[in-house]
């Protein structure tokens, strides 16, 4: 009997975007639900009643929760294009860098604030970005030749970048060209840029939101 595979997401999500890319790249067949988050549905509060969030992985009615957890997992499930890099060491720095990017990188005042506190995460944010450069050094992707689990985590990002640079009046390019370099590299992969969403429609909902919290 076939897979049932179902995602339950949220379409300007990074991190529902990280199990999309992962998806595509394996050539998996799966049942996209998007989510209204300011209404959850029955299944999402089912299946994820820890931490009710997208994304949400449901296979063959088994609920996996948390977008890392579910990019290894899809990893481990459909073998072929592996993410994950075969060498245990290799795959302990992956996983490091992969914390490292939602601890660090994943900060909405960048969008969401002015003056001050956007200042401030504008420069950590570009202090990440130098970081993750010098991690990719001169390799294509983080995966190496090809992409892998780290490329994955992280590109999920870019189509924030256009909302990031529109809001912090800044260029990503100009402080950090190789990662720029490396994005459109990830672009090239059909995973990837038939699962991004356009950068300005993800601007117009940034902006809505903040509308709705209350920013200027
Ligand atoms: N650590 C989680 C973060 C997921 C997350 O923050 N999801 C957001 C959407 S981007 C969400 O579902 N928010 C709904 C809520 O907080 O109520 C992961 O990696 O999956």
């Amino acid at each position: 009997m076939a897979d049932e595979v179902i995602l339950l997401d949220f379409w300007p999500s990074p991190f529902g975007l990280r199990a999309r890319i992962s998806l595509a790249e394996k050539g998996v067949e799966y049942e996209y639900k998007d989510e209204d988050l300011s209404n959850k549905s029955p299944l999402l509060l089912k299946s994820n009643p820890i931490h009710k969030k997208i994304p949400v992985l449901i296979h063959n009615g088994k609920s996996i929760c948390e977008s890392l957890v579910i990019v290894q997992y899809i990893d481990e499930v459909w073998k072929d294009k592996p993410l994950m890099p075969k060498d245990p060491y290799e795959r302990a720095q992956a996983r490091f860098w992969a914390d490292f990017v939602d601890k660090k990188l994943n900060d909405s005042r960048i969008w969401r604030s002015k003056g001050e506190a956007q200042e401030a995460a504008k420069k950590e944010f570009i202090d990440c970005l130098k970081l993750l450069e010098e991690e990719l050094g001169d390799k294509p992707f983080y995966g190496g030749k090809n992409l892998g689990y780290m490329d994955v985590v992280l590109v999920s990002f870019a189509c924030w970048f256009y909302t990031y640079e529109t809001e912090g009046n800044f260029s990503i390019e100009n402080e950090c060209p190789k990662i720029i370099a490396w994005v459109k590299r990830c672009m090239e992969k059909e995973s990837v840029s038939k699962s991004l969403p356009d950068p300005h429609k993800v601007y117009e909902f940034a902006g809505v939101l903040k509308k709705k919290h209350g920013v200027e």
